[in-house]
């Protein structure tokens, strides 16, 4: 039974964001968002087009949809564009893009797949307020799922996917039970190469003019860049845009996201023996929400017999080092030339990087500029992380509990993976916190990414099977 009520977040920078209860019924989130996305909702429904040189009707609009199942949350991305001379011509600005965020993610339902129909419902709903409904069946939707549903058994995700695609199938836009699927790391990192380049002006140009992506999700963290040191089959990646190729190593660590790498931290630190052990990674006087061990009867009683109490109390240089060694686990195993994490091959980095999600995320709260930002994340974080929870509170009444006690873990977290394993200087300038990038200030989702590599004449292999334009599945 999931019990986090559904939360809609509506975005691109939406001032507000909605909780409501899986109880209430659809009218009132349709009445929330055409209320509160009145304008867009003039804008992008219509076949006018709002241009630098006034408003002009265009009948050849065509839509696309994207749903982006993360572990931490569901988004839905509307796309519209128009062919022009032949090309697809895309504008990822508010007039002809729109993305709505419900959470939680859909692996939320394992328990109870059926479950996920509402959520997936009200996505399909958002997207038909914006879309002509004389379109519909022209307009391809497609549900790409990322780490939170790769950690499942394939049995779960295949009945989880199941109710998504019944949604799917009835919900009168073209779509093919191949277009829900659980996608690969190396996939995800790739999209997010794409769009950061597209955004930037690189893509169709000089891979090795391009910028690499570095990204720390909720439940794996990708590292996607053009190498010139030969990369494994395994890792290598090969795309084609315009006449020029692109050989990309793309790997994504799963598990390694922030929130589950957290809770592994967490549990390592319970199972480390009895009585009381400290956890540097969570700030003083904190106490776990879900319910805790003492909380529970039965087996979990027992367990806790079996394991340690843990403490909180927070310490960033105890933090980091517990942080390292998790990371460097299985070096020992490193069957390659060399291996950054665990024992995965990362190439030497090479060019400028963008680093997204998580880095962003935890960079902005502590307010971090650009210039050399991983360097002076470390007296912040040493600040935040010797605080009592109680005084955290008082200091950041807006912020969720849940972000709030992440971010002395993510501070730690993004040092020892950024610095210590992967081997940015503290104060190297290759790599900028972002969430959006080039001079539309373009939001960098993976999903843009698969829509332009699925609808811009691109050659993408999928593990070798190469196939023309866009052949996503
Ligand atoms: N502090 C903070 N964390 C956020 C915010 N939005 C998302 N997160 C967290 O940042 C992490 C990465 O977010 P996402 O990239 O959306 O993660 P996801 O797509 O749900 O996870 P994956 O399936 O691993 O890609 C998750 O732990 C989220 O809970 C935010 O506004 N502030
Ligand atoms: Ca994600």
């Amino acid at each position: 039974m999931v019990e986090d009520p559904l939360m809609v977040q509506i975005l691109p920078d939406q001032p507000s964001s909605y909780t409501f209860s899986k109880t209430k019924s659809k009218s009132i989130l349709l009445l929330i968002i055409t209320t509160t996305l009145g304008l867009l909702f003039v804008v992008f429904y219509s076949n006018i087009e709002l241009s630098s040189s006034g408003w002009n009707v265009k009948s050849s609009f065509r839509y696309s949809v994207i749903i982006d199942a993360g572990s931490s949350g569901t988004r839905v991305h509307l796309f519209r564009y128009w062919i022009e001379s032949g090309k697809p011509v895309f504008d990822f600005g508010e007039v002809n893009y729109l993305s709505l965020k419900l959470t939680p993610g859909l692996s939320a339902y394992a328990d109870n797949p059926v479950e996920a129909n509402t959520m997936v419902a009200h996505l399909v709903d958002f997207a038909k307020i914006f879309i002509p409904v004389g379109v519909l069946k022209v307009t391809d939707i497609r549900l790409m799922a990322t780490a939170g549903m790769r950690l499942l058994n394939e049995t779960v995700q295949q009945q989880i996917l199941e109710v998504t695609r019944k949604v799917l199938r009835s919900s009168g836009f073209m779509f093919r039970d191949e277009w829900a699927s659980v996608i690969s790391g190396s996939d995800e990192g790739i999209y997010a190469w794409v769009i950061a380049n597209y955004a930037l002006g690189s893509l169709g140009g000089d891979p090795f003019q391009t910028t690499g992506i570095v990204e720390l999700g909720g439940a794996s963290a990708q590292v996607t860049f053009v190498s010139s040191e030969f990369v494994p089959p395994e890792f290598s990646r090969t795309i084609s845009y315009g006449n020029v190729a692109y050989k990309i190593y793309s790997h994504s660590f799963l598990h390694y996201g922030q929130d589950t790498a957290q809770e592994d931290l967490y549990k390592s630190l319970q199972n480390s023996g009895k009585g009381t052990v400290i956890d540097p990674c969570t700030p003083k006087g904190y106490t776990a929400g879900k319910k805790s061990l003492n909380d529970s009867f039965g087996i979990l009683a027992e367990e806790s017999r079996l394991t340690a109490t843990v403490q909180a109390a927070g310490n960033f240089s105890q933090c980091r080092s517990l942080t390292f060694a998790m990371l460097q686990k299985g070096k020992e195993n490193c069957p390659y030339k060399h291996c950054s994490i665990g024992s995965t091959f990362t190439p030497n980095l090479q060019g400028k990087f963008l680093a997204k999600e998580q880095f962003y995320h935890t960079s902005k709260f502590f307010e971090l500029e650009e210039k050399a930002w991983l360097s002076k994340m470390i007296p912040a974080a040493k600040s935040f992380c010797g605080e009592e929870w109680s005084k955290l509170k008082e200091k950041y009444p807006t912020i969720k509990d849940r972000y709030l006690h992440g971010y002395c873990f993510s501070s730690a977290y993004i040092v020892s993976m950024l610095h210590d394993s992967l081997g940015f200087a503290l104060d190297d300038e290759r790599i900028k916190f972002a969430e959006k990038a080039g001079a539309k200030n373009t939001p960098l989702d993976w999903a843009l990414g698969a829509f332009i590599l699925n609808n811009a004449k691109a050659r993408y292999d999928y593990g070798g099977k190469s196939r023309k334009n866009l052949g996503f599945f």
